[in-house]
């Protein structure tokens, strides 16, 4: 049976991040994918134009409307927006409480136009942060959430994955595609395993929404294997092959999409 996946984001026409590249992924990794709009987004690969939040208690009645009726078996959150939608989301995470939630905690896009209010920071992490069970920041994020200066090295990786669990986050897997060079490594951190997961980097300047697709991925693959290691390894395995895809794409002139291919093309 196919999982019942859920992703409660934002929009992007272009079709690379949020809600369309989450669908995107759900379905390439064996999911059924349904979706709740947090934001409308005029975006495309160059950058954001303007954005709509929706109304925090329409967000509340499409995923109350979903969860009376559908079973979901995994949830991945993104683009929240504001603090009132952060305080939607929890209040229907504490009445449903649905398994296996990932969270990328979506603050600026690649373009650096600003995801969430930066005063919505501080109910990010005190109030959505501790109801999840993994949550996927890029280095940016993750300084953002610690009120710290981002770090600059590999070798501070484990450090400050240990500071992001102590804000009561279960599993941490920090993305470290920011850095310069070299391969492209993230940390998998929490619950007794500290693993790097390194992939070689893909020369490409179409990288728009890579944080979607690798945290959509891993919402995908989790009710369909043991445990978050093996969704998450997979999940990065998918992601590289999504970024070398992107090559067979030409879609805008900005940063394009990755590519969600399905194997048997
Ligand atoms: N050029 C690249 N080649 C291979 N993997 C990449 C590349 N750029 C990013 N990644 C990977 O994509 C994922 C998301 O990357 P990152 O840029 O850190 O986050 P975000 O998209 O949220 O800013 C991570 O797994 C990262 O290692
Ligand atoms: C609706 C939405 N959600 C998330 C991102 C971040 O994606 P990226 O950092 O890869 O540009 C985005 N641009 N739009």
């Amino acid at each position: 049976m196919a999982p019942n996946v859920l992703s409660i984001a934002g929009t992007d026409p272009s079709g690379g991040a949020g809600i369309q590249a989450d669908l995107k992924a759900f379905s390439a990794n064996g999911a059924y994918g349904m979706s709740v709009i947090t934001a409308l987004v005029a975006q495309t690969t160059t950058g954001v134009v303007r954005v709509q939040e929706v109304a925090p208690d329409f967000v509340t009645d499409q995923l109350v409307t979903l969860l009376d009726d559908v079973r979901v078996d995994a949830v991945k959150i993104g683009m929240l927006a504001n603090a009132e939608i952060i305080r939607a989301v929890v209040e229907v995470l504490d009445r449903y409480s649905p398994r296996h939630v990932v969270l990328d905690p979506v603050m600026v896009a690649k373009s650096g136009d600003r995801l969430l209010a930066p005063e919505a920071v501080g109910a990010l992490r005190e109030q959505l942060l501790p109801r999840v069970d993994l949550i996927t920041p890029n280095l940016p994020e993750a300084a953002d959430l610690l009120g710290e200066p981002e770090i600059t090295d590999v070798e501070q990786m484990p450090a400050q994955a240990e500071r992001l669990s102590a804000l009561g986050a279960k599993q941490v897997l920090l993305k470290g595609g920011h850095f310069d060079g070299g391969d492209s490594v993230d940390l998998l951190h929490g619950d007794g395993v500290s693993e790097f997961l390194g992939s070689e980097r893909v020369e490409t300047t179409n990288d728009h929404g890579t944080g979607c697709t690798l945290s959509a991925a891993i919402a995908a693959l989790r009710p369909q294997r043991s445990g978050w290691p093996e969704a998450v390894r997979e999940a990065k395995l998918y992601l590289t092959e999504a970024l070398r895809a992107s090559e067979r794409l030409e879609v805008g002139r900005g940063h394009g999409p990755v590519h969600h291919f399905h194997t048997w093309w």
